[in-house]
Order: structure tokens, then C-alpha cells, then sequence
């Protein structure tokens, strides 16, 4: 056995990648992306198994028509043993799934679970808002919050962190780190179907869900409001409140978050916080005085784009910002994350540029 990952590079081994989950979104979405990472390309990278539940034994193709090199390949079952033959493994699985997978694979294999299971210190907020045993917790891939890419680099275990806490911890982190808001934050997202997943629900309908915007998860019941709060609570002594409406939109792709918390700095200063924070970060932009986040700017790309306003009336910080969920949100922050756990560039195989309009 060598020692993983970093032995692998310096013998220019390959690492083989295994993708659970492959039919589904967050799985095809890893591999939109391991596609054109230049580990890939130049062969240091293997795109291994491709499994999946109920489409096992199917093509791949029938599930990601925009995945043509990889069309013909055949799904297989998620079992253990299967995934055992990989240095990496990327988990676009239901929630649940995620620790019986990784128990049976050994502690020197790189396991990225896009699902929640992972996420969570506090055992009690897994319980109420997922309601199952709490598996545990690994280092969370959010590599832009003070302190993670230590955590993950070299590490064999990492928990992405879910879509709306990407888009809304980003944006609220800086302000809440360098204690020009009062915690107390009311945000309002909005965010496209590809958000649930594939799996068949009659609430989601295209005829549902087209021409229409409705809010869900209201009065803090989304499973995603002890994420948010345990993101910006790590940042202060303060305690932290989250108030999160979440507002499903007739788009496939993308969150706009609209985050808000009462102030007593201008704007310019709140700006200086934010280019401080971001500044040095590939993939978080303070966009220019004057314009505002979208959706179309984001989608297909690893971009967090961020406006930052102070509402001088209400004495309110205003951040808007926006990710592609399926990108930021989910599988580029899977790849950003290995990038880091195996010494490689960072932003390999991520883009910063959307597919506007
Ligand atoms: N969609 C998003 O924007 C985000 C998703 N995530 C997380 O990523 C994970 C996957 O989500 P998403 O891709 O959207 O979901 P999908 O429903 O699109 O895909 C789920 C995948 O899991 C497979 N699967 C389902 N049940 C089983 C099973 N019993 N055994 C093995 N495989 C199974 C499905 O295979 P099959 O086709 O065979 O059923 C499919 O490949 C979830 O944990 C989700 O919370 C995280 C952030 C954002
Ligand atoms: C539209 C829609 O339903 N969106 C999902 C997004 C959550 C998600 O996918 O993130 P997790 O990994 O934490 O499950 C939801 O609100 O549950």
C-alpha cells in the first residue's frame, strides 16, 4: 500500500475516482466537471465505477445526455466492495446512505459526500431536523471560511456542505467575523428544482412548479437552518440567530439569497470587510458598486457572486448572492475540496465564468 494521495502524485501514480450516485444530479454534475479537471485529461486522474441504485445496469447516457464521453458506460450497483477499489469516492447519495458506505471503505480512501450526513457538530440538531441517529461529523467543504483549508488538506473524509448554506454562510461570514452586524439574520432564498434531486415527486411537476414561485421549509423548518447557523456561529461569541425562508422558482438551476442583518456601518466600510475577506478568493467576487448578483451569471460555474448594501433607513447590511446549487452549491464544492485534499491546484477543472444568459 502506498501513502495516499501524496505519494500517488510524486510516483505519478493514477488515482482512480468512483462516482455513487451517478445517475442523480450532484453525481452527474461531479462528472460534468472530472470531464475537463486536467487530472483527468492527462491521465492522473481515472474516472473509475459509476453506481447508482434502481439504474443499475443501465447506460449512463440515459441519465446525463450532455455526458457523451462516458455515455456507454454501464452503472453498477453501490456496494462497498465496488467503491473499496478507489482512492477517491464521491458520494451524490439520499441522505442515510453515507456511513454504512464508509465504514466499509478503508480510512485511506478519500470519501466526498455531497449528502448532509456529515455536516453537523451538534448531534440534537441532526436529530430534529433529519430524524435519524447522527452519523457524525467530518471537516466541511467550504474551503473560504477562516480555518478550513487546513482542515482539508490531506483529509480522507469531507462533508459538502448543502446549497443554501454555501450561498448564504459566503455571504454573510465576513459581516458576522468582523462584527459590523448584530447576528440576528433574516435571509430569503431563492432557488431552481434541480435542488430536489431527480427522484419523482408529484409536487414538482413541471406543471407545478413552471410559472409559479412558492415558499417552502417556512418558520425555520428547512432541514438546512442549523447548517447556516452552526457556518456563522463558528465566526463569534455571539449568539447567532437565523430566520431562513426558502422559495422554490421556476428555473432548473441556481440560488439567489437575500441576506439581511441590522448595522450601524456605511456602506463603504461594509465593503472594505467584504474585498478584505474575498479578496485573495478564486472563486468568491464582491461584484463592482452598482451591480447585483444573478442567477445566469453563476450557472455552470464555481462562482459565488456577492453584492453588499446598507439600507441607511432600516439600518440593515443587505448581501445578495448567488451560486449554481449544483455547482458551488454541491459538486464543484466536492471537486474545490478534493483539489485541496490531494495537493492539487485548487481550482482545477472549475470555472469562474457562467453560461449567461
Ligand atoms: N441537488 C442539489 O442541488 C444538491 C444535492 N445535494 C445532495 O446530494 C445528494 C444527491 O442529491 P441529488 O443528486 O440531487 O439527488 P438525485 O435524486 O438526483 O440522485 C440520487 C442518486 O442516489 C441514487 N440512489 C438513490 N437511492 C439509492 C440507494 N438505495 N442505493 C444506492 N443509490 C441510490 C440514485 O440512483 P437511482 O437512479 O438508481 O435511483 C441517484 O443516482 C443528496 O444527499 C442531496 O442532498 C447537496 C447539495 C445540493
Ligand atoms: C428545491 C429543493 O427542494 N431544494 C432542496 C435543496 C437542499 C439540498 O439539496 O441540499 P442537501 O444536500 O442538504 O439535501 C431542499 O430545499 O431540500
Amino acid at each position: 500500500m502506498y501513502e495516499f494521495p501524496h505519494e500517488c502524485i510524486i510516483k505519478r501514480m493514477t488515482l482512480r475516482i468512483a462516482v455513487a450516485g451517478a445517475s442523480g444530479y450532484a453525481g452527474g454534475e461531479v462528472l460534468r466537471l472530472l470531464l475537463s479537471h486536467p487530472g483527468v485529461v492527462d491521465g492522473s486522474l481515472e474516472i473509475g465505477a459509476l453506481t447508482a441504485g434502481g439504474s443499475a445496469g443501465t447506460r449512463l447516457g440515459q441519465h446525463h445526455p450532455n455526458l457523451l464521453p462516458l455515455a456507454d458506460r454501464v452503472i453498477e450497483e453501490s456496494s462497498p466492495e465496488i467503491l473499496a477499489q478507489h482512492d477517491v469516492v464521491f458520494l451524490g447519495l439520499p441522505h442515510g446512505y453515507s456511513a454504512a458506505i464508509a465504514e466499509a471503505l478503508p480510512d485511506s480512501t478519500l470519501i466526498i459526500d455531497c449528502g448532509a450526513d456529515f455536516r453537523l457538530t451538534n448531534a440534537a440538531d441532526w436529530e430534529k431536523f433529519y430524524g435519524s441517529p447522527h452519523a457524525g461529523t467530518w471537516p466541511y467543504g467550504m474551503p473560504e471560511l477562516p480555518g478550513a483549508r487546513q482542515t482539508l488538506t490531506g483529509a480522507r473524509r469531507i462533508a459538502v456542505p448543502g446549497c443554501y448554506p454555501t450561498a448564504t454562510s459566503l455571504a454573510m461570514a465576513p459581516a458576522v467575523a468582523a462584527g459590523i452586524v448584530e447576528p440576528q439574520i433574516t435571509i430569503v432564498a431563492v432557488t431552481g428544482a434541480s435542488g430536489a434531486g431527480k427522484t419523482l415527486r408529484t409536487d414538482l411537476l413541471a406543471s407545478e412548479v413552471m410559472g409559479s414561485a412558492r415558499a417552502y421549509g417556512v418558520g425555520g423548518a428547512h432541514r438546512h437552518n442549523p447548517e447556516i447557523t452552526q457556518n456563522l456561529q463558528a465566526l463569534t461569541d455571539e449568539a447567532v440567530t437565523v430566520s431562513f425562508t426558502p422559495v422554490l422558482a421556476p428555473m432548473a438551476r441556481g440560488i439567489l439569497a437575500t441576506c439581511v442583518a441590522p448595522t450601524s456601518v456605511t456602506e463603504a466600510q461594509a465593503r472594505e470587510v467584504y474585498e478584505a475577506a474575498y479578496g485573495d478568493e478564486p472563486f468568491v467576487h464582491l461584484l463592482p458598486v452598482g451591480q447585483i448578483p444573478q442567477t445566469s451569471a453563476v450557472v455552470g460555474s464555481n462562482a459565488v457572486h456577492l453584492s453588499v448594501h446598507v439600507d441607511e433607513t432600516a439600518k440593515k447590511l443587505v448581501v445578495v448572492s448567488a451560486i449554481d446549487n449544483l455547482t458551488k452549491g454541491t459538486a464543484g464544492g466536492a471537486v474545490q475540496s478534493m483539489n485541496i485534499a490531494l495537493g492539487l491546484p485548487e481550482t482545477a477543472g472549475l470555472t469562474t465564468i457562467g453560461v449567461a444568459p
